[in-house]
């Protein structure tokens, strides 16, 4: 047909009809999917970093007079502990003493906004709340921040303990002192913080209040007298935290007759406001229409909005030294409030504050769209949601079988889950993650790699990229230092695990008569799956671990592939230590056999070194015949039946002609220890 005889056709009256009621029916389409994501977002209360979703309060609606509390009259501090302790159900309380929120029973962890907080009932990202407190007849301005207690999120701890004179450090009476409870002391006491004890739950049955001030004692060398016993939960003794607070917390040294310098700890992105930057302020004062300077990028920028945090946003017209507050200055990119710059007035430069260390990703893993068609919408929800968490790396990648996607960087396993499940509940977007794995080292042998990466020593995110031994000298994995805390009848089983680990003993010492800790070094990879499950399985729930980062070593390293009927998957390839690679080829296929359907062919999967066939599982031909229970001959219900088989196939991955579901990819990994 010619180009004028279709477009002859096209103007027909009853084609221009047709055409633009397509035109129509596409906006109206697009309207009615905005329409479904505002509500999908009212529902769940979205966006969850406006203040707009948080606890309205007593004192909303009344100005605080910021220039009428002086700096001695200042204390700023962070609740710590390790997980499920009690922080945020003791911040709750101060809040509630202190009027910041309505003292009601339903106030529970107001402080835990995210949707997936509230689910997993674990603290994700720190959250600061200003209160004021009468005490001998003088108004106090508190600065709390509640603070997440899982390893995966310890470097929210220390940027929080960064705009701090002094922590709470909250121990359950009943579990005494934990992996984390350790780790967190030695961040608040490195950082030189007054340290106020605090042991929660004493309401508990089997609360034994006297043998944690004894471990207290014994691991922290802090005088049981300065323990403070607590219910959070009940509300006793929680005034005693607050006099505490102000009495052995001391005042923040800071002058506001110095010029303003301010360190930013904390950022989110809001899509109407820009950057919300969290700054402690170490000197002078600012106000609305200031202009400032990001030490960092050396950009200058007018303040729109500033105040507190209560815990929802109170714009004041002044932020002082020595408070803790938000900021607002037409930042249209979280990148530009780094985490650890410094502010300070266009005319009156100042020294940068040491700022933070990066996060450093621990975990990886590539993440792809359930259908290509969906990768723009996961584009953006992936770039808006790093926005609000910065220690997430994304790196373009691709894959033969998933297409276009991306390699992200997540301080660990949990911190990969939380992602996801946001990723999931507040963008909407659904995504196939691949196994994850560490960031390996290569010292590299050949001349032409070392000129092509710039670099003698490469460092590999994704295992399809894992150089040949023939070019490298060395392979070195990331190695860390693990803390176990448990009663000592599971000493026995623990220490099978960690030589099984290829765990290193470092140390081992009694915290009270019947509580051991053990130091192990690790390499990373043989716990960030699910090390941490079978510890707490195998210790019926009593023990608990926490990590540090101990560099690298030097390790025997091989690349392992995963064939699904002879055909390699690229998503699948693992690097294993050489002496675990039978043992763990064999538990991968057999992982695989469990997770993966049976097909109406039969599959054959099998781990492989080079081209040596190391391990192989057979699943077996078959086809679920969904209309076995169908009698009688209606079509529409047989239809709707295998429309429903069609959709469930839909969320599975067809790699080579063998489809895939989408968790299989990381369920792969974990290995059945005893
Ligand atoms: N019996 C009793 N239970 C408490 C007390 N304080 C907290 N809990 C309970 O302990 C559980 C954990 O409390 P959270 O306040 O969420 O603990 P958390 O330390 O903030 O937890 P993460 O933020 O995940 O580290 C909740 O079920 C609380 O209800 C207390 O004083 N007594």
């Amino acid at each position: 047909m010619s180009f004028s005889l279709v477009k002859r056709w096209c103007e027909t009256p009853l084609i221009r009809r047709v055409l633009q009621f397509k035109v129509y029916r596409r906006k109206i389409q697009s309207y009615n999917m905005t329409y479904t994501l505002l509500r999908h977002r009212w529902m769940k209360r979205l966006p969850v970093f406006s203040s707009s979703s948080m606890v309205s309060t007593q004192t909303d609606k009344d100005t605080i007079d910021l220039s009428k509390f002086p700096v001695d009259r200042i204390r700023n501090f962070c609740i710590i502990a390790h997980i499920d302790h009690g922080k945020s159900t003791l911040a709750d309380r101060l809040l509630e003493m202190t009027g910041a929120i309505a003292t009601t029973d339903k106030n529970k962890q107001v402080l835990d906004k995210l949707q997936v907080e509230r689910e997993r009932g674990i603290t994700v990202k720190a959250q600061t709340a200003t209160l004021i407190y009468s005490h001998q007849g003088q108004q106090y301005l508190l600065n709390l921040i509640d603070t997440p207690g899982h390893v995966d999120f310890s470097y929210e701890v220390s940027r929080s303990i960064s705009a701090c004179q002094g922590v709470l450090l909250i121990v359950d009476a009943n579990q005494g002192i934990q992996a984390q409870t350790v780790a967190n002391f030695y961040l608040a006491f490195e950082a030189q913080l007054a340290i106020i004890p605090v042991i929660n739950k004493i309401d508990l049955k089997n609360a034994d209040p006297e043998r944690v001030e004894t471990q207290i004692e014994k691991v922290f060398d802090i005088p049981r007298e300065e323990c403070i016993r607590i219910s959070a939960k009940l509300g006793t003794n929680v005034d005693k935290v607050l006099q505490a607070v102000v009495d052995r917390i001391p005042a923040p040294m800071a002058s506001t007759d110095d010029p303003f310098k301010a360190l930013v700890f904390d950022s989110n992105f809001d899509h109407y406001r820009g950057v919300v930057a969290n700054i402690a302020v170490f000197g002078g004062r600012v106000k609305k229409g200031d202009r400032i300077v990001s030490a960092y990028l050396g950009k200058t920028y007018e303040v729109n909005e500033l105040g507190l945090l209560r815990p929802h946003e109170h714009p004041t017209q002044k932020l002082f030294a020595g408070q803790v507050g938000y900021i607002i200055a037409g930042m249209k990119d979280v990148k530009e409030a780094q985490i650890g710059d410094t502010l300070y007035l266009q005319e009156q430069p100042v020294e940068a504050l040491p700022g933070f260390k990066p996060a450093k990703a621990m975990v990886f893993a590539g993440m792809y769209p359930m259908d290509q068609s969906e990768y723009q919408g996961l584009r953006s929800a992936i770039e808006r949601l790093t926005l609000n968490d910065s220690s997430v790396t994304v790196q373009r990648d691709s894959s033969m079988a998933l297409g276009a996607g991306w390699r992200l960087g997540f301080l660990g396993l949990l911190h990969m889950e939380v992602f996801n499940q946001r990723l999931e509940q507040e963008y909407n977007a659904s995504v196939i993650v691949t196994a994850p794995t560490v960031p390996y080292k290569a010292v590299l042998s050949s001349p032409k790699l070392i000129k092509e990466h710039g670099s003698e020593e490469i460092t590999i995110v994704n295992p399809a990229q894992f150089p040949d031994r023939s070019v490298v000298s060395e392979y070195l994995e990331p190695m860390v230092l693990g803390t176990i805390l448990s009663p000592d009848t599971y000493t026995g089983k623990i220490m099978t695990l960690c030589l099984n680990r290829r765990g290193i003993q470092k140390n081992m010492v009694y915290i009270d008569d019947q509580r051991v800790m053990m130091k192990y070094l690790f390499p990373l990879n043989e716990i960030v799956v699910d090390f941490y499950d079978l510890l707490k399985s195998l210790s019926s729930g009593y023990a608990s671990f926490d990590y540090e980062n101990a560099g690298y070593q030097a390790a025997d390293l091989i690349k392992m592939n995963i064939l699904l009927n002879g055909q390699p998957v690229e998503e699948l390839i693992t690097i294993v230590h050489r002496g675990r690679a039978y043992s763990t080829g064999k538990a991968m296929c057999e992982r695989l056999k469990d997770s993966i359907p049976r097909q109406m062919f039969e599959v054959a999967v099998q781990a492989s070194i080079g081209s040596k066939v190391i391990a192989r599982e057979t699943i077996k031909a078959y086809r679920k015949n969904v209309l076995a229970k169908c009698y009688g001959g209606d079509i529409t219900r047989k239809m709707k039946l295998l429309k429903k088989q069609a959709e469930g196939k839909k969320k599975m991955r067809r790699i080579g002609n063998v489809e895939v579901p989408k968790d299989a990819f990381i369920n792969v990994l974990k290995r059945k220890d005893k």
